[in-house]
């Protein structure tokens, strides 16, 4: 009765396989009960009766009737009319292993063997059109009643049987109803086509049924059917039934409602938000809905609404002080999103970074219900969607989620769930009223199931690298910059942030490393940002040494060369530190210190030195207790402070012109005896690591 994705699915096989279809009940009201979950579904034999009307006098035309939501051709009429001589019937039926909606009757069904399946279906039948129009003229039904049964009680009655010459498809010759079924069935491909196979039957079915409770497992395989995705030729699905921009102009984009959902605390959102405003869509087209449930948040926030002020066609802000929860915030978007009109509904969460620009131009284009750009966390298998459902509606994994996942099939998937950043067509929101709430159940979850149980598609496409997710499961906000402490859980963004732009340069073969004094190194390894959050850091922990020798931090409470320090691991800071080292610095070393291989890197004393003229201003010549040594400098002589430097005794050269982010790295012990120079003016500061000592 409703033009559903699943019809447009079906009549996309139709079209596939050439056949010609007549939609019956299209547009009328449906009366046939909610046949997901109980018996019903009598109006369509009264449809089909009607339907069939102006045929019931042809004994040479033999029609086939099926369902169409969950169903998918698999092959053409010739196929099918072989197939069905086979029979050497007037009428066939599918069927299935479960006796519906009367268990009752089993026993009366005629016994089959150990591989074939004994009960009728009502899902799909073929036959000549005399023979059917009086199988559905024989009694009266309601149109509450059960389809099924009513055909069932023909079938088991055998004078009935005998009259019309029924049969049951046992074998899944023609159909195969999947309920039951899945276990012994699978996909194959040849060339650029796809099909099913039933390995216990040893037929290759040409219509599909995903009847019953598995429509998710159903959608999963009709993202491969009607060559729709093929091993040889990829997704041929994809370019179907799209859209273009190319060539419109600006001013008459469609209008974009962006709904900017940050409901939890969430590591790097200020490049959330570069990300966000960066995407390649006139902004006058877009109107800017954001809700921020976290105060901690509100600076960043605050900064790129004020930024952005102007530019987007209307800018709404929910902030953390109005008593507003996710739910009804996501709700509240949907609503103010059909109120203007718009033509399309695009909800991104702030662990969504769109570091594909096109994202949003793609997502329009690609033309689908609601269609979510796939994206994972950093090196994860984690993603905004799910391959398949457990029997309890929550996260399973499906057979292809890792080379979805991992982008090894490319393509546009329909899936059961999908989360935190996807684009609705705007005709589809006054269905989705409410959406995103349920009891018991978070906003995303309860969400996906509103969808799913109305019968749109979620797609997922992997077409395009979009960005990925950040992690901010282990993201404390008790610092104060906390995304310095994420270099493990969001390896990209701390990287993007915190490393060098230059960095990966220095690793090149052809490029040669500075080196201000013999043997002693000199490469750009942190941001300007990354030093001042550093010294931040560690000005608010506070707890300088006193520069005494007496240390009570280090193993035998004694320290030689004394400095005003803290070390990394009086600030949580060791094991991010260690990694840096591993994971930076190694690579700097090996390639200036030729066949030296430590790995992983190890270090016990790492520290922060803080340097001024009343305080500690120098340190005395002395070797370190390392192979090697790294000098971060963290801030700039003749800016940040006066004098200050590394003097290299034996060679008498000084490095004095440091550079903020760049560090210096030179042997411990004999041959580098150095010291550090007067600080003259303001405060130095410096990170130091002895490596492997
Ligand atoms: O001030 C400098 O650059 C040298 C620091 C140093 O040698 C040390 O902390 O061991
Ligand atoms: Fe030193």
């Amino acid at each position: 009765t409703e033009e559903t994705d699943g019809f447009k699915r079906f009549m996309r096989s139709a079209k596939k396989y050439d056949l010609n279809v007549k939609v019956l009940g299209l547009g009328k009201q449906w009366r046939g009960g909610d046949v997901a979950n109980y018996a019903g579904g009598g109006q369509k034999v009264n449809i089909l009766r009607d339907g069939l009307e102006e045929f019931k006098d042809l004994d040479d035309l033999i029609v086939m009737f099926v369902d169409s939501y969950d169903l998918v051709f698999s092959g053409d009429k010739s196929e099918i009319l072989e197939k069905f001589a086979k029979f050497d019937a007037h009428v066939v039926f599918s069927a299935e292993g479960s006796c519906w909606p009367d268990e009752s009757l089993r026993e009366k069904y005629p016994p089959v063997k150990a591989t074939e399946k004994r009960f009728l279906n009502s899902g799909g039948f073929i036959g000549y059109a005399k023979d059917i129009y009086e199988i559905v003229s024989y009694k009266s039904i309601q149109d509450n009643d059960d389809d099924q049964l009513y055909y069932t009680k023909i079938y088991l009655d055998e004078s009935l049987r005998q009259k019309w010459s029924i049969k049951l498809d046992t074998k899944s010759e023609i159909f195969q109803n999947l309920n039951g079924a899945l276990g012994e069935t699978t996909l194959k491909f040849k060339g650029s086509k796809s099909y099913m196979y039933n390995f216990k039957t040893g037929s290759s079915p040409v219509i599909i049924h995903g009847n019953g409770p598995i429509k998710s497992e159903f959608n999963r395989l009709t993202n491969y059917l009607v060559d729709s995705w093929t091993v040889n030729s990829g997704c041929q699905a994809c370019e179907e039934d799209t859209i273009s921009l190319e060539g419109v102009r600006e001013d008459d984009y469609p209008t974009v409602f962006l709904g900017v959902f940050v409901e939890s605390p969430t590591a790097f959102l200020r490049e959330f938000f570069e990300d966000l405003a960066a995407l390649d869509y006139p902004k006058s087209k877009i109107d800017l809905f954001l809700h921020n449930s976290e105060s901690h948040h509100r600076k960043v926030v605050n900064k790129f609404l004020s930024e952005y002020k102007g530019s987007y066609k209307s800018q709404t802000y929910i902030t953390p002080f109005e008593d507003v929860d996710e739910s009804m915030a996501r709700n509240r978007a949907i609503d103010e999103c059909i109120k203007k009109n718009c033509q399309y509904f695009f909800s991104v969460d702030s662990s969504a970074h769109l570091s594909n620009p096109r994202t949003l131009i793609d997502l329009i284009q690609q033309n689908r219900s609601i269609i979510s750009p796939m994206m994972t966390r950093d090196g994860r298998l984690w993603s905004n969607f799910w391959g398949a459902l457990n029997k309890d509606g929550f996260y399973a994994r499906s057979e292809d989620y890792i080379d979805i996942a991992e982008r090894r099939k490319i393509g546009v998937w329909v899936v059961p769930f999908i989360s935190t950043v996807y684009l609705i067509h705007g005709y589809r929101l006054p269905a989705l009223r409410n959406s995103n709430t349920s009891p018991n159940m978070d906003a995303d979850m309860a969400f996906a199931q509103y969808i799913r149980n109305k019968g749109i598609f979620m797609y997922i496409t992997n077409r395009q690298m979009f960005g990925h997710l950040v992690n901010s499961d282990n993201y404390d906000i008790e610092h104060v910059t906390d995304e310095l402490f994420q270099i493990f859980d969001n390896p990209t963004d701390w990287e993007k942030r915190y490393i060098h732009e230059d960095y990966h340069k220095q690793l090149l073969p052809d490029t040669e490393a500075a080196q201000p004094c013999p043997d002693v190194y000199w490469f750009p390894i942190t941001t300007p940002e990354f030093c001042q959050n550093f010294i931040d850091e560690m000005e608010n922990f506070g707890q300088w040494s006193n520069g005494k020798n007496a240390d009570p931090r280090i193993a035998g409470g004694y320290e030689n060369v004394p400095t005003v320090d803290i070390h990394m691991k009086q600030v949580g800071y060791e094991r991010h530190w260690l990694w840096f080292l591993k994971k930076y610095v190694s690579p700097l070393q090996e390639k200036v210190f030729l066949g030296y291989i430590h790995d992983p890197p190890h270090a016990i004393m790492n520290f922060i030195v803080r340097y001024k003229p009343d305080e500690q201003p120098l340190l005395r010549p002395h070797h370190d207790s390392s192979t090697y040594t790294i000098n971060l400098a963290l801030n700039t002589p003749g800016v940040d402070f006066e004098g200050g430097g590394c003097r290299f005794v034996r060679y008498n050269c000084s490095v004095t012109s440091s550079r903020k982010g760049w560090l210096l790295m030179h042997p411990g012990r004999l041959t580098h005896y150095h010291e550090g120079l007067r600080t003259t003016k303001g405060t130095r500061y410096i990170m130091i690591s002895f490596i492997d000592p």
